[in-house]
C-alpha cells in the first residue's frame, strides 16, 4: 500500500500559498514519495476514466526508468518554427522558477518532469492528421509514477495560486487517494477488431523513391529518408491501454511510449535512442541499415552477416555515425564510439548499430543536444538541411511527431529522448502507422518498399493485424 503523509501536502501547500502571495503569481509545488511497487501499466489504466487524453507512458529498453504521467499540471506548447527547442527550454525554466520541490531522492525522473516532444519538421504544411499535436508539445503531469532502480515513487505536481486555501490541497489528496486505490479496468474485454487496412499511395511512393534516386545520382544530396503511411479502421474505439499492453508483451527490447493529446494518442515501440543525459554523461545511438530476421538461427545469422558486410548499408550507416559524432563534438569534451557497427536484433528486423558515449560540457542542456542531433541522417538525410527540404517537398505524408524526438527532461536537467519510429497515431476507431527508410543513390524502390512493410509490423501486430 501507499504510505503518503496527507498532512505533508497540506502544510507544504500552505507555505507555497504564502510564497505565491509574496510573488503575486502562481507557483509550482512538487512532492515525491517512495511507495510499494505498483505495476506501471495498471497505474496508466487507472487514469483512464478520469484523465483520458491526459496520460503518458515511457520505458527504455532495459527499464532503467519507467514513467507514467496522469493529468496535466502544465502544458508547454508552441507552433513556432524557429528556435523551438530554446523556447520550450525557457518556458520550462520559467515554470520551475521559485517552485517548491520536496524530493529527498537522487534518482533521475523524479519530481517535476516534462514529457513530450517535437514534430519532425515545423515548416511542413500541417494536415488534419496531426491537428491535436502542436509542433512542440510537453506535459508536466499532475501525478507521476516513476520506477527507477527497481524502486517505485509517486510525484505530485500542483500549481497553487495566491488565493488557494487548505481545501484545494484536500481536494488533491482525495483525488490522489482515489487514483491509487481505484480498481484496474479490464482491458481484455472486447479488443478492437481490424476491419480495413489501406496503404496510402504505395505506387506513388515507389515513384517518389525512384525520382529521389535520380536526384541522388547527380546532385549534392547523399541520402534522403522517405516515409509512408498505413491507415487502419477498427470496429470500435481503440483503447491505448490495450495496445500498450500488447507492445509491452511483444517489444520489450524497445523504448515504449504513449503520448495522449486532446483525444488522440501517439504510441510506439522504437529501438532508437536520440540522446540520453545523466549529469555530464551523454549517450546516443547510430541506427541505420536494415535487414529482416531469419526464419531459423542459421538464416538469421547469415542475414546478419550479410548486413554487416553490405556496402550500401554500411555507407548509409556511416553517414549517421559521422553526423552524430560532429553534432556531439560541439558540446562534448570526449567521445567514445566503436569503429565498426554491430547488430541490433529486434523481433521483426535487424539493424546496424553503433552506440556513442560522450562527456559533455557544463552548459550543454539536453534540449540543446536534441536540437543539434535532430534529424540525424537515419531519419532526415545528408546534408541535413537539404534532405529535410527534399522531404518537405516530395513526401506526401504529414509526419507530425513520427521520426522526431520524444522523451522527458527532469528538473535537474537529466532525461532521455528517443526517435519516435515504429509508431502510430490512434484516432478513435482509426489509426495511422508510419514507416520510412534511407534512400541512397543505389537504392531500389521495390526493396525499400518491402523494408517499410517490415517496419510497420510491430505496431500492426500490437493492433491485432498480421
Ligand atoms: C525510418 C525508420 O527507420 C530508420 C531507418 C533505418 C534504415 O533505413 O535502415 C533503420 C533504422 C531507423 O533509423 C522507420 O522505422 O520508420
Amino acid at each position: 500500500m501507499v504510505t503518503i503523509q496527507e498532512t505533508e501536502l497540506k502544510e507544504r501547500g500552505i507555505s507555497a500559498v504564502t510564497t505565491a502571495q509574496k510573488l503575486g503569481r502562481p507557483i509550482l509545488i512538487s512532492e515525491v514519495h517512495k511507495m510499494d511497487r505498483m505495476d506501471p501499466l495498471s497505474f496508466f489504466n487507472r487514469g483512464r476514466e478520469r484523465y483520458l487524453g491526459e496520460r503518458f507512458y515511457w520505458k527504455d529498453p532495459s527499464e532503467e526508468v519507467v514513467l507514467v504521467g496522469i493529468g496535466i499540471t502544465k502544458q508547454i506548447q508552441s507552433d513556432q518554427a524557429t528556435d523551438r527547442f530554446f523556447h520550450v527550454e525557457e518556458e520550462w525554466r520559467e515554470f520551475l522558477k521559485d517552485g517548491l520541490i520536496f524530493n529527498p531522492f537522487n534518482e533521475n525522473g523524479l519530481g517535476p518532469v516534462m514529457f513530450g516532444g517535437f514534430s519532425f519538421d515545423p515548416l511542413k504544411a500541417k494536415t488534419a492528421l496531426w491537428s491535436k499535436y502542436a509542433d512542440s508539445l510537453f506535459h508536466v503531469p499532475k501525478y507521476m509514477l516513476t520506477i527507477v532502480k527497481g524502486q517505485t515513487y509517486l510525484t505530485t505536481n500542483i500549481v497553487c495560486t495566491p488565493n488557494d486555501d487548505y481545501t484545494f490541497f484536500e481536494k488533491v489528496i482525495s483525488e490522489r487517494t482515489q487514483l491509487l486505490t481505484s480498481l484496474k479496468q479490464d482491458t481484455h474485454i472486447n479488443p478492437p477488431k481490424l476491419l480495413e487496412m489501406k496503404e496510402i499511395s504505395p505506387q506513388k511512393w515507389k515513384q517518389t523513391v525512384d525520382e529521389v534516386v535520380e536526384d541522388l545520382k547527380t546532385g549534392s544530396l547523399k541520402k534522403v529518408v522517405l516515409a509512408r503511411e498505413l491507415r487502419l479502421l477498427f470496429n470500435h474505439q481503440v483503447k491505448a491501454d490495450v495496445i500498450l499492453e500488447n507492445l509491452y508483451n511483444q517489444q520489450r527490447d524497445s523504448f515504449i511510449f504513449v503520448f495522449e493529446s486532446n483525444g488522440d494518442c501517439f504510441i510506439g515501440a522504437t529501438p532508437e535512442r536520440l540522446v540520453k543525459k545523466q549529469g555530464k554523461n551523454v549517450f546516443s545511438t547510430c541506427l541505420a541499415g536494415s535487414i529482416r530476421r531469419g526464419k531459423n538461427e542459421e538464416e538469421d545469422h547469415f542475414l546478419g552477416q550479410t548486413l554487416l558486410n553490405d556496402q550500401k548499408n554500411l555507407n548509409e550507416h556511416g553517414f549517421v555515425v559521422e553526423m552524430i559524432k560532429e553534432a556531439l563534438e560541439e558540446s562534448c569534451e570526449e567521445i567514445i564510439l566503436p569503429d565498426k557497427p554491430q547488430l541490433m536484433k529486434i523481433r521483426d528486423i535487424q539493424h546496424l548499430y553503433t552506440p556513442v558515449i560522450g562527456k559533455c560540457q557544463k552548459d550543454a542542456s539536453l534540449l540543446l543536444l536534441v536540437e543539434r542531433l535532430h534529424p540525424t541522417p537515419a531519419l532526415g538525410g545528408l546534408p541535413k538541411q537539404e534532405a529535410v527540404e527534399k522531404i518537405r517537398q516530395v513526401e506526401e505524408l504529414d509526419r507530425g511527431f513520427y521520426a522526431a524526438p520524444l522523451g522527458w527532461v527532469d528538473y535537474r536537467g537529466n532525461g532521455e529522448f528517443s526517435v519516435s519510429i515504429r509508431s502510430g497515431l490512434i484516432q478513435g476507431k482509426e489509426a495511422s502507422l508510419f514507416a520510412g527508410c534511407g534512400v541512397v543513390a543505389n537504392s531500389d524502390s521495390e526493396s525499400e518498399y518491402l523494408e517499410t512493410s517490415l517496419k510497420f509490423r510491430p505496431m500492426l501486430r500490437a493492433l491485432g493485424g498480421k
